[in-house]
């Protein structure tokens, strides 16, 4: 795993993808859908917790989705390095990427189907978006009371890569970058998409190159950030161009 030198000078960004879920561990496209962490992704969030706690990473301000599998994560790798009174905010448009009409279907059944290469375009192309839903399809977002404050034009049918950046970016810019005036490390607990996002934004990944950015499940990504928050290194080399959940 990762060793970072703690420069209290710098500000630190922390980026975690959430520990395995259930439909990680199925196989299946989830995107918004609310699954929970599996056993495996439990495990891997105390690992994360008791690595921020080896590396002394004092985290002065946490940000997360409202899905229970990135919020899961935060709790235990805070629980476990003991700093879970470090205030958390949650947003939707931290939210996974949504997948549309693919989420709940399995992926390899999906590639037998349409062929691999446009399952890889759904999944990893820039602005390639998967099929939508319909509004009145009970996957859709728009009945659930968490996203009731929503307008209807926010609340997605399906969304690329592209559609995750435009939604991410606002609260990175409005919300996460602010808070550095205050806090030296930042947390984000996030999901696979979410955090291509952040990192094609952070490290200026081009359109060609981010489909072969994988995030792998909780595995902490620290950026320490020059006063301007560009960051002092780089970080999506080290990924596997692998597309695995
Ligand atoms: O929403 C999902 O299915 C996963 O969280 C990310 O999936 P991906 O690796 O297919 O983008």
């Amino acid at each position: 795993m990762l060793h970072i030198m703690n420069t209290s000078h710098n500000k630190q960004l922390v980026l975690l993808r959430h520990g395995q879920s259930t439909w990680n561990r199925d196989n299946r496209f989830t995107g918004w859908t609310d699954v929970p962490l599996s056993d495996q992704g439990h495990d891997e969030a105390v690992e994360a917790g008791r690595w921020l706690s080896e590396q002394d990473v004092q985290v002065d301000i946490a940000y997360t989705s409202v899905l229970q599998r990135a919020i899961k994560t935060l709790w235990i790798a805070l629980e476990e390095s003991d700093q879970m009174w470090v205030p958390v905010n949650r947003s939707w448009r931290l939210n996974e990427r949504h997948y549309g009409a693919l989420q709940g279907e399995n992926k390899s059944e999906m590639a037998d189907r349409v062929g691999a290469e446009q399952v890889h375009l759904w999944r990893r192309s820039f602005d390639v978006r998967p099929p939508s839903l319909e509004r009145n399809d009970p996957r859709y977002p728009g009945r659930d009371r968490r996203y009731a404050g929503l307008g209807a034009s926010d609340i997605p049918l399906a969304e690329s890569l592209k559609d995750t950046i435009d939604r991410i970016l606002p609260y990175w810019h409005e919300t996460i970058a602010p808070a550095f005036n205050q806090a030296n490390t930042i947390l984000v607990v996030a999901h696979g998409n979410t955090l291509r996002a952040l990192v094609k934004h952070l490290e200026h990944v081009s359109d060609e190159e981010i489909p072969l950015l994988n995030i792998p499940t909780s595995v902490p990504i620290v950026y320490q950030l020059n006063s301007a928050l560009c960051p002092l290194n780089e970080v999506h080399t080290r990924f596997e161009p692998a597309v695995e959940a």
